[in-house]
């Protein structure tokens, strides 16, 4: 947690200009980092340079994950934390006290103020995925957000008759101080659908970025003050887990969403236990994707390509163990090789582009260590596991690599067994439905599975059997906000989007009213 590295290099169109900025060195809220831009301008007074703010992103804004700094950004210590935690608590008294139907209109300027493609940019800088994905990623942000809005002023308890003409009835009421922590893959949507939901049960919420990803978490910041949040009600702090660790341990946090890996989850319970805070965990997967041989294969091939590919394959519900019935391998393989070769790997700003470059050196290695083991173990790679150095200069130091598929693969191998976070796709030949339900349901995961076949009855039982939080029939790693998100085992519990999440953002309190005497027993 020393120094977290990322520098932002621009490029000038013409004659390869670079400026270096530094921004945002601790985002606490997003008053105080419009002041920091605002303060770029007198810090880098002497150097050339172009001022950017979030809307006014340059064209000739260039910087993908081509392995050089982006920003440095110092992490937040104690001091930060607790004036986040303050901030925010402040806000959420305001904020708590509003109608529904107030927050409504705030969220819903939030949601129109959200421009598409210029955050979709910066996210593409941030993260490195294709820019036709990041503008999905920002869609689905302001849709969750909208959705909200929408449930914001539906908030609502129960009455309750007792007898004599006495009642009771529930009020749903919000936590407080909502923690969010991140992971890099969906830097700015996992910011929206952690904060939508909170804001419009009326809480305050403080997000960490994951350190990977400081970027795009800021600009939603700036939207929401924007749109007319009370100030502090939604803040960013950045740095890693020492900045994690805190805020899970501050006594005013009501509550902690976390999304990242399974290790973390663990840690973030433990933190959560002892101030008996509740948590969201959204974590890792391995997910079967089941293809029958009565599949319409073109779907089925797509689905399974939907199921591996997105986002550089580092996408938690992925459907990586993909089982396809004996009969119909053959012509899967051939199907799903060619389009997988047909991937356009490269710059990710361009509008071509289908798969961009990975988080990280390490983490590239480490996908690329995944692939090496797995022919140790005797699979067969059919295409790609190789990395990819594109034409463009500017590019080559990037961390690319060729979506990879593997065959003669079996349960024990540790590609099967073990989340890659990689664009690494390991097919499994089965024979009966029984058999493949055992072999999808071998793992100690459960966020998300996957079925492909034409007989209705088949898919539904198929489904019911799987022990996933989420199952889709004939179709992959599709996510509307109105449908709730989560998972079963290991990965996790609680849910996001869908109307189920207001619950894990409110409490619920029950009023006892008497219209009569009281009946002591004393
Ligand atoms: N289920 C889901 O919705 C998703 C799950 N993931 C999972 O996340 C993983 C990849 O993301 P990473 O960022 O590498 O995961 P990670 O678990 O290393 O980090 C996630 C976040 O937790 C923070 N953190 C790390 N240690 C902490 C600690 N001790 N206390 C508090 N905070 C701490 C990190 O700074 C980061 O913001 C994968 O395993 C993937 O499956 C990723 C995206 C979505």
């Amino acid at each position: 947690d020393s120094m977290i590295k990322c520098i932002l290099y621009l490029h000038q169109p013409l004659g390869f200009k670079v400026f270096l900025l530094h921004f945002i060195t601790r985002s606490v809220n997003a008053s105080s980092t419009i002041k920091r831009l605002k303060g770029i301008k007198e810090v880098l007074g002497q150097v050339e340079y172009k001022m950017i703010t979030p809307f006014d992103i340059l064209p000739s804004f260039y910087a993908v994950r081509i392995g050089r700094v982006l920003c440095d950004m110092v992490p937040c210590g104690p001091d930060e934390v607790e004036q986040a935690v303050k901030n925010a608590h402040a806000a959420y008294l305001k904020w708590s006290k509003l109608a529904g139907m107030e927050r409504a209109r705030v969220m819903l300027e939030a949601a129109r103020i959200i421009r598409r493609d210029e955050i979709a940019k910066v996210e593409v800088i941030n993260n490195g995925k294709s820019i036709t994905e990041a503008r999905v990623d920002i869609d689905v942000a302001w849709q969750c957000i909208e959705y909200y809005a929408g449930l914001a002023g539906t908030l609502s308890g129960q009455h309750i008759q007792l007898p004599g003409g006495s009642f009771a009835y529930t009020r749903r009421e919000p936590l407080g101080v909502c923690v969010g922590i991140g992971a890099w893959n969906y830097p700015f949507q996992i910011a929206a659908w952690k904060s939508a939901p909170a804001l419009a049960c009326g809480n305050a919420m403080v997000f960490k970025p994951s350190p990977m990803t400081p970027v795009t978490a800021v600009m939603l910041a700036e939207i929401y003050a924007q749109a007319g949040v009370p100030e502090g009600l939604f803040n960013v702090v950045q740095g890693g887990a020492e900045t994690g660790s805190l805020l899970c341990h501050h006594p005013m946090v009501a509550k902690v969403s976390f999304t990242g890996s399974v290790p973390t989850g663990k840690k973030i319970m433990e933190m959560s236990a002892k101030g008996v805070k509740p948590v969201t965990l959204e974590l890792g997967g391995k997910s079967p994707l089941i293809i029958f041989k009565d599949s319409e294969l073109e779907n089925a091939v797509k689905g399974a390509l939907m199921a591996n590919f997105l986002s550089q394959g580092e996408v938690c519900c992925n459907g990586t163990r993909v089982f396809v019935q004996r009969e119909i391998m053959p012509q899967f393989l051939e199907e799903v090789v060619k389009r997988t070769k047909a991937i356009p790997v490269g710059d990710p700003l361009l509008d071509g582009t289908r798969m961009g470059a990975l988080i990280s050196r390490p983490h590239l290695e480490r996908v690329l260590g995944f692939i090496s083991e797995a022919k140790k173990q005797g699979a067969k790679v059919l295409c790609g596991g190789e990395p990819f150095v594109p034409s463009d200069s500017k590019l080559k130091g990037g961390y690319f690599m060729t979506p990879c598929v593997l065959d003669n693969c079996r349960d024990d191998m540790t590609c099967v067994k073990e989340e890659i976070f990689g664009p690494v796709m390991s097919v499994l030949p089965f024979d009966t439905e029984e058999e493949v339900i055992e072999r999808a349901n071998n793992t100690t995961f459960g966020l998300a599975a996957g079925v492909f076949t034409r007989d209705v009855a088949r898919a539904h039982r198929v489904a019911e059997n799987l022990q996933a939080g989420t199952c889709f029939i004939n179709n992959y790693n599709i996510s509307p906000v109105e449908v709730p998100f989560g998972g079963y085992k290991m990965s996790g519990f609680g849910r996001e989007n869908g109307q189920v999440t207001i619950e894990y953002y409110s409490q619920l309190k029950t009023v006892v009213v008497e219209m009569g005497d009281v009946e002591s027993l004393f």
